[in-house]
């Protein structure tokens, strides 16, 4: 017999790749998935019927999967409802997890209520049942089972009547069942004792004559026991063991229409719209633009690497490189210097663009059929060139991206600079909103890009680690290349700082022989108006997300707020982001320059995420702590997801007080629910078995805030399977599958993902409310495949399109836009969240002086 075949209906996407992984690897099964809203099982379609029969003769068995809302309703379980009216003659053998499981019972009679003490979302709880068979009745699938822990997911629970049966009866009649419920046998419980009540609820159960098996608990997640998966293997077996002896064959037919658990790669399925004949977009070059096909191939890679003084800073060679440049992308490990001794490893390099300006810089607005190519003036040696590449249902910005990515890979995998060349940029969070199919505001009201990326081939990478610091260029001629490298190590050696510790900008420049520190926040200026969320209505808006929580429909909502901050415009010009001077005192009338703002948060709060960016109209000023997603030249891809947070405080001053207060069900649950989130994320490219915990909820330091982090890893297959095929690219994944693949960032959306983004969409303002750069991404990909991207979180930002000249004479005036929020669970207070939320509101907020 080959590999098992199953079926994995997924109710939209709750830990359902973390599932798939469990029975692929523990049952060395092929699982294909299908959506429970499928237009492949139309269930409105007069075929349906036979269709579905049809479908099935080619699986072994179905798992109907987890998912938000209730199994009430249609809409929340779909095709999973059909399951359990199958005829006896096409019936198969069935596992319902969680969603599953629930609409099994209902389907045998039971009703489905809130658990009465409220939901368990991310709590481990032992498991009670019978490790012996059950006499009289087969398939206990929990016999010879060793005592485990698994996570619960759930608000809602099956009532069979438990709580009819007396606390003398209980403990022998909870295994037989109800006599009004004949189908349902009981086979696990939890019971939970709160509010000094004891919850009696329904953790698995069997129907009483046919193949079907149902669990509430979920097997699949990193705090579930593998001693519980002996259930898993017991229940295939059963499953087997039924078809056997009624001689039911599986249709050996590969099913035509339903795909497999792991996803194409973006670049097999470029090479298969080429083998489609589609027209390739990069050939379609107008007369008057430039060829994107060609632009910037064939590079060669060199370098320089020069020692750093300990006293220099990364501003201070941003401010000798760029002086005048109108575009920034600076990577700013700023907490790397701050903590010298015992260095943090999280931000080892900071990375300075060069020449941005005048860089190829591609723009995408969600929602939009093309990507804006746009090639400044001086790098055409004529006017500034701009492409529109058309993009279709199956060519979308990712497929662009890999493409581009693929005709400029250098194959270095043991360069030594982590970015050697690239594209460098930011992802809005709405960019991710699309990528998971939820609806935005369509027309936008603006024309801003959620994704623009730079392609930087002059470079600085700063090792904090070795104090070195590395100039480079992706060239086309060595004879140029040596000559900026050679004149760009010059400008910096022979800088006064380099030599005698003088600042650029230091006010003392003439005359003074000592260094000075630069770094003073600024002072208020003129008076901003700020503001923040309010108070009452933020609290109100966690109550109402327990509401939804309540109800089944999320397991934890990251509930974010804005605060906007309108001031009069910097008098310096946009591009004069670097002026001298730039923190001195400002007369009455200037407003610091964003530069100077930057140069102050860095200084308040240092983070290993940090960053500077003027780009495609946005000014983003960031102290980030969090990474988003790592890869590596070799396909290792890494994910830091930080939940649980306490402030700084009197009474929370160290690490192991802050462990003492993080260490509690209530944080843990919030770190657990969204590390098995990043698992199905990371499973979804990297595929069954691929994925791991090294770190589970390590609480770290940072300037003003203890957090809890976990790092999940996974490793890229090395080609879509039977992919492959002609082109440079093949099937193989890159870093760019696994970006587009997770995000918005898990850890800023609560899970299950989907559901949960569109929830908060309403809570936070509707579609048109957008959290824009706050909660999407910064980072780099780089031409030899590695990648980084942080959190933008911990920041400020604002767009160039909101700077209003008043006609009165009056100046201009700004709007800066500051996110804040944290995870709401079942556990939150409204008050606790509404201090989380103001806590981190507080770093950014202080960059313009006065509150603190
Ligand atoms: C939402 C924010 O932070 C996120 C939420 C956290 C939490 O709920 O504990 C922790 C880190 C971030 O992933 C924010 O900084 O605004
Ligand atoms: N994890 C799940 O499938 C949850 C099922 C259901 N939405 C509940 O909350 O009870």
């Amino acid at each position: 017999m080959g590999r098992p075949r199953i079926l994995f209906l997924d109710a939209y996407d709750s830990f359902s790749n973390n599932v798939v992984s469990l029975l692929t690897t523990l049952l060395e099964a092929d699982v294909d998935i299908l959506h429970i809203d499928s237009p492949l099982l139309d269930p409105a379609s007069p075929d349906f019927h036979d269709k579905l029969r049809q479908e099935l003769q080619c699986y072994d068995a179905v798992v109907c999967g987890p998912g938000p809302g209730s199994p009430t309703l249609d809409a929340d379980v779909g095709l999973i409802r059909h399951i359990w009216d199958l005829e006896d003659e096409h019936l198969l053998p069935v596992l319902g997890i969680c969603l599953g499981f629930q609409s099994l019972a209902i389907s045998c009679g039971a009703s489905i209520r809130k658990i009465p003490g409220g939901g368990l979302h991310g709590m481990i709880r032992d498991i009670d049942f019978r490790s012996r068979e059950i006499a009289g009745s087969s398939g206990n699938i929990f016999a010879g089972v060793t005592p485990f822990k698994a996570t619960l997911y759930h608000s809602l629970c099956a009532d069979i009547g438990q709580d009819s049966i007396s606390e003398a009866e209980w403990s022998e009649r909870r295994w037989a069942g109800l006599p009004e419920l004949p189908d349902i046998v009981p086979l696990a419980w939890v019971e939970e004792g709160r509010n000094g009540a004891s919850e009696r609820i329904l953790m698995g159960m069997k129907h009483s004559s046919k193949p079907f098996w149902g669990l509430q608990y979920h097997p699949e997640s990193i705090c579930s026991q593998s001693l519980g998966h002996q259930v898993i293997s017991n229940w295939f077996r059963e499953a087997l063991l039924w078809s056997k002896q009624r001689g039911r064959v599986t249709k050996s037919r590969i099913p035509d229409c339903i795909p497999g658990s792991t996803k194409p790669s973006l670049l097999s399925q470029v090479q298969a719209s080429r083998d489609a004949e589609r027209a390739d977009v990069f050939e379609e070059t107008l007369p008057d633009e430039f060829n994107l096909t060609e632009y910037g191939t064939n590079a060669t890679y060199a370098s320089k690497v020069i020692q750093l003084p300990s006293h220099v800073e990364v501003p201070d060679i941003v401010e000798l490189l760029q002086n005048g440049g109108r575009e920034h992308i600076v990577l700013d490990s700023a907490s790397a210097h701050a903590n010298r001794i015992g260095l943090d490893v999280r931000g080892r390099y900071s990375i300075l663009a060069l020449d941005v300006a005048d860089s190829l810089r591609l723009e995408y607005q969600a929602g939009a059929a093309h990507v804006n190519a746009l090639l400044p003036a001086c790098a055409m040696n004529k006017g500034h060139s701009n492409k529109d590449v058309k993009l279709g249902k199956h060519y979308t910005v990712w497929h662009l991206l890999a493409d581009f990515m693929d005709r400029r890979k250098l194959d270095m995998p043991n360069a030594e600079s982590p970015f050697l060349g690239g594209f460098m940029g930011y992802i809005t969070y709405e960019m991710g909103l699309e990528c998971i199919e939820v609806k935005i505001n369509s027309p936008r009201g603006h024309e801003r890009p959620d994704l623009c990326f730079a392609w930087i081939t002059k470079s600085i990478v700063v090792d904090h680690l070795e104090g070195t610091l590395r100039i480079q260029y992706l060239h086309t001629s060595v004879s140029e290349a040596d000559e900026w490298l050679n004149s760009t190590a010059d400008t910096l050696q022979k800088s006064a700082i380099w030599a005698d510790g003088l600042r650029v900008n230091d006010s003392k420049l003439k005359g003074a022989r000592h260094f000075t520190p630069p770094i003073t926040p600024t002072g208020p200026s003129e008076p901003a108006s700020i503001v923040t969320p309010e108070a009452g209505e933020y609290e109100s808006k966690v109550r109402r997300c327990q509401d939804f929580i309540a109800a089944g429909d999320s397991y934890e909502l990251c509930l974010t707020d804005q605060t906007s901050i309108t001031r009069s415009a910097s008098l310096l010009e946009a591009h004069d982001v670097i002026p001298t001077n730039s923190w001195a005192p400002m007369s009455a009338t200037k407003s610091p320059s964003s530069w100077a703002l930057y140069r102050t948060l860095r200084a308040r709060q240092p983070a290993p995420f940090g960053s500077y960016l003027r780009l495609g109209g946005a000014t983003l000023i960031s102290s980030s702590p969090e990474r988003f997603l790592e890869y590596g030249r070799a396909g290792l891809c890494s994910m830091r997801p930080m939940k649980g947070t306490v402030r700084k405080s009197d009474a929370v001053a160290t690490l192991r007080q802050a462990e003492h207060i993080l260490h509690i069900p209530k944080e843990e649950a919030e770190n657990l629910m969204i590390v098995d989130l990043v698992r199905h994320d990371l499973h979804s490219v990297c595929g069954p078995g691929n994925v791991r915990v090294p770190q589970l909820m390590k609480v770290e330091e940072y300037a003003i805030v203890f957090q809890m982090i976990s790092v999940v890893e996974g490793q890229l297959p090395a080609s879509t399977k039977g992919g492959g095929g002609g082109g440079g690219g093949g099937g193989r994944y890159t870093g760019l599958d696994v970006l587009a693949a997770s995000l918005p960032p898990g850890s800023m959306t609560g899970a299950p993902k989907k559901r949960s983004c569109e929830i908060l969409q309403e809570l936070e303002g509707g579609r048109h409310r957008e959290r824009s750069l706050y909660s999407g991404v910064v980072g780099y990909t780089d031409v030899t495949g590695r990648g980084d991207w942080s959190v933008t979180i911990r920041s400020l930002f604002r767009w160039d399109d909101e700077t209003v000249r008043h006609a009165d004479g009056a100046g201009e005036t700004e709007v800066w836009r500051i996110g804040a929020g944290g995870a709401v669970t079942a556990l939150s207070t409204p008050e606790g969240e509404r201090d989380e939320m103001f806590t981190k509101l507080k770093g950014p907020l202080g960059v313009f002086g006065g509150r603190s």
